[in-house]
């Protein structure tokens, strides 16, 4: 007699044959069960945290920053992540594949969420995408969602918005602000979203959200009570130069990488690379 159906595996620390789904994630809100999600914009890096068994991948569109230089997220087009996301999703076997819309590309109409949408499912291969915004974009998930795109949500810091918060601070602090992001929430619950990313807002916060909500909260400098946690990998392990207090780094991949390519410079100067070993006869 089998066991299986009554004892679903954990989103991480669970063997599985098959891609993570949106169901899967609601059902691990029901069990209270607390999962990791990390950024990737590249194949060998995808393949390295889908092996690892991380259930979530984003494509985040922070990759204007890490990936192509900009000092904000605002530049960076469908064109320029499309490609990146098809690679994440040809690398992965088992993590959920979820697109970040990039500004300019879904706040239009809803019609406009779902031509972006549904390029990057068509030509990206994705999952699912995230937008940000609560109240505000509630018609566009709601479309999204009844067109069979599952949606996740994003509040708090929402760095699209960097010139209308005026920097990258701290969201929802006192009464007034903080009861307007727990109704934005609600909002993107009722609109159909299967998640939504609570960035930087402040612990007590992100704990009521958390609680109140029947669909994960995903935490990035949002205190430890949230549902899941996410981070840029590059932040994560190390190499990128700045960080927010948020973020806790995992290695040292910026010594790592420059010792490696000190050692490999140092050699080639000396003429000690190549050696036989690496030459062919
Ligand atoms: N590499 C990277 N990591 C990220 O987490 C990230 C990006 N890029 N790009 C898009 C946004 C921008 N993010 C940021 C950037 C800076 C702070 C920051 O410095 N925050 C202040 C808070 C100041 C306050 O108290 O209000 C800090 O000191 O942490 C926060 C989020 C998060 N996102
Ligand atoms: C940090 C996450 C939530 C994000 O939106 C991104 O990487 O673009
Ligand atoms: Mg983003």
């Amino acid at each position: 007699m089998s066991t299986t159906a009554s004892t679903p595996a954990p989103l991480y620390g669970g063997a599985s044959g098959r891609r993570v789904s949106v169901r899967d994630i609601l059902q691990a809100k029901e069990r209270h069960e607390r999962w990791p999600m990390l950024t990737a914009y590249d194949a060998l890096t995808a393949r390295v945290f889908d092996e690892s068994g991380i259930p979530v991948l984003l494509v985040g569109d922070s990759a204007a920053m890490v990936v192509y230089g900009y000092d904000s997220t605002l530049p960076v087009t469908v064109d320029d992540l499309l490609p990146l996301t098809a690679a994440v999703s040809r690398a992965t076997r088992r993590a959920l594949v979820v697109a970040d819309l990039p500004f300019g590309s879904y706040q239009g109409s809803p019609e406009q969420a779902l031509d972006a949408a549904a390029r990057f499912m068509k030509e990206g291969h994705a999952q699912a995408v995230k937008l940000e915004g609560g109240q505000r974009v509630a018609h566009h998930v709601e479309a999204l969602v009844a067109a069979g795109v599952p949606v996740m949500g994003h509040l708090g810091l929402t760095p699209q918005s960097v010139n209308t918060l005026g920097g990258y601070r701290v969201q929802g602090r006192g009464e007034e602000a903080g009861a307007a992001l727990l109704a934005d929430a609600k909002e993107l619950e009722r609109a159909g979203a299967f998640s939504v990313v609570l960035e930087c807002v402040p612990t007590e916060l992100a704990r009521r959200v958390t609680e109140q909500l029947t669909i994960p909260t995903i935490g990035i400098g949002a205190g430890p009570r949230t549902d899941a946690q996410v981070l840029v990998w590059q932040d994560m392990a190390g190499l990128s130069p700045q960080v927010a207090t948020f973020v806790k780094a995992y290695a040292d991949l910026n010594e790592t990488l420059s010792t490696a390519a000190r050692a490999f410079a140092d050699e080639v100067v000396q003429g000690a690379f190549p050696d036989t070993e690496h030459s062919y006869d």
